[in-house]
């Protein structure tokens, strides 16, 4: 079964969120498993495409508009990362060093959708699926099936991923042209309130569309910044499928940017010697319980709220616990977490930027990862830090509903929550802090969590069930 899976992010090529790790190892599992699976993403100017060799399978001139594009298709040579690599280079609009943020970047990922379906489409390849991940590769369906070009490829199933429902990389119709020619009454199959939206059309004109947990796919006719009607009328085409984490990746035995490698076996000392080295290179003191925050300083991951919470808990148990975020995003988060820190800096540390070895020590070194959500598709942070002993402290929604038992239940592991509050993170902070206490019971509760299957191999089998019920059997 040949597969091609389009993304705007792939790790390790380049990652900005947990797309990355999403699409940098679903394929490879699916691989394993005897697919023929390959990621296809935009060429960006990064260490990876210096450090690699590359073939070009393919070149190219397609139209945006009335700009003329040349392109090219790059193979990485030796499929290393366990799937076939392909970019998509257009120079002076895909050859650049960031994934997102540039004002053209609508323009790019038209182009990105665009020569990828020129390339399959005039070399007369014919995957069996075409599996499609967030608003970046949303028009592809619509163009498949709806582009008088692209009528040779009208019958391969397409299935799309929601990695995350609140963008949806909307743009307005004067961009119409930008797409090859179609039909003018099927227009409506792009539009949502007025524009012409990606993630909107992507639902409407898929053969599939996933979430990447259960608990999320019920959530999106509720919340998915406007586009409820639609996941409601949709219903029947979605499918949650929770994420699994790539465990030769995330591997506290082998992982090579920790400092201290432990098993179950081993992970008091392990991670005691972990923690000590985080905490000297972050000023804090390694006795006291350390509460981590890894992720983007955005509204959806409820990290407005960490300062408010923070000052509250470190004035209920005064000295007696320590705080570490790792994160970059909204610029007022960034100054109050930054203020925070200078008021106490015995009890709080921020480091504010990207830094994936530094996240991999966080996972291995805290004591307790804060994920007070208010939207969360899957999560990885809590799987990842779960395998690396670390208690999760969630709020109850998406994919860490679907995947963290609160500690006071039969079998549980975790700290959950119900509400976005201060309040609420703070009575959980304060369950960390009595937990801490009590060594006997986190030694349990870690090696509990640490035994858990978070592996992609379930969720990829999943996968590869729903490929097979779409494609036509001969
Ligand atoms: N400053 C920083 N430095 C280093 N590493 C950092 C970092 N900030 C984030 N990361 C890393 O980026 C990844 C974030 O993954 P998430 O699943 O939490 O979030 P994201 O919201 O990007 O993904 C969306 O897609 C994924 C995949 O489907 C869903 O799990 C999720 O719910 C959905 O919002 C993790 O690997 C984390 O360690």
């Amino acid at each position: 079964m040949r597969i091609f899976h389009l993304s705007a992010e792939c790790y390790p090529i380049a990652k900005v969120g947990g797309l990355a790790d999403v699409v940098g190892a679903l394929p490879k599992y699916q691989n394993l498993a005897g697919l023929r699976a390959a990621v296809v993403m935009p060429f960006y100017n990064r260490k990876f495409v210096h450090e690699n060799e590359f073939d070009t399978v393919f070149q190219g001139a397609t139209l945006l508009g009335t700009r003329r594009l040349f392109f090219e298709i790059l193979k990485e040579k030796t499929d290393k990362l366990g799937f076939e690599l392909y970019l998509v280079k257009i120079p002076g609009l895909l050859d650049r060093e960031n994934v997102y943020s540039y004002p053209d970047e609508k323009e790019q990922f038209i182009a990105f959708q665009i020569c990828f379906l020129d390339w399959i489409n005039w070399s007369g390849q014919t995957p069996d699926l075409v599996h499609c991940h967030d608003h970046h590769s949303g028009l592809v369906p619509f163009m498949m099936y709806h582009s008088n070009l692209y009528r040779r490829l009208a019958h391969i199933p397409t299935i799309f991923t929601i990695h995350n429902g609140q963008y949806h990389g909307a743009f307005g119709w004067e961009k119409l042209n930008y797409l090859p020619e179609i039909d003018f009454y099927k227009t409506g199959l792009l539009d949502w309130n007025g524009g012409i939206n990606p993630l909107a059309s992507a639902v409407k004109c898929c053969w599939k569309y996933t979430t990447v947990s259960p608990s999320y796919l019920q959530e999106l006719s509720v919340n998915s910044n406007g586009l409820e009607y639609l996941f409601y009328v949709e219903r029947d085409k979605g499918v949650g499928i929770i994420n699994g984490i790539d465990t030769d990746v995330w591997n506290p035995e082998t992982d090579p940017m920790l400092p201290e490698n432990f098993a179950t076996a081993t992970v008091t000392k392990g991670k005691q010697k972990n923690k000590e080295i985080l905490c000297e290179r972050f000023a804090l003191s390694a006795d006291k319980p350390l509460i981590a925050f890894i992720g983007r300083l955005v509204s959806e991951k409820g990290s407005d709220l960490l300062p408010a919470a923070i000052e509250r808990s470190i004035k209920e148990h005064g000295d007696k616990v320590n705080f570490l975020i790792l994160g970059a995003g909204e610029t007022a988060t960034e100054t109050s977490l930054n203020l925070l820190k200078k008021l106490h800096p015995q009890n709080v540390n921020v480091f504010i930027g990207y830094d994936e070895s530094l996240a991999h020590l966080i996972y291995a070194g805290a004591d307790f990862l804060l994920m007070p959500s208010r939207v969360e598709p899957c999560g990885l942070n809590q799987m990842y830090s779960m395998r690396y002993g670390t208690m999760p402290m969630v709020r109850s929604t998406g994919g860490l509903k679907d995947t963290v038992i609160d500690f006071g239940e039969e079998g549980g592991y975790g700290i959950r929550f119900e509400e976005v509050s201060v309040d609420d993170i703070c009575v959980s902070v304060t369950r960390a802090v009595v937990l801490y206490k009590d060594s006997r019971k986190m030694q349990t509760l870690r090696k509990r969590m640490m035994a858990l299957d978070f592996s992609w191999d379930r969720s990829a089998k999943e996968y590869i069930n729903l490929y097979e019920s779409l494609i036509p059997k001969i």
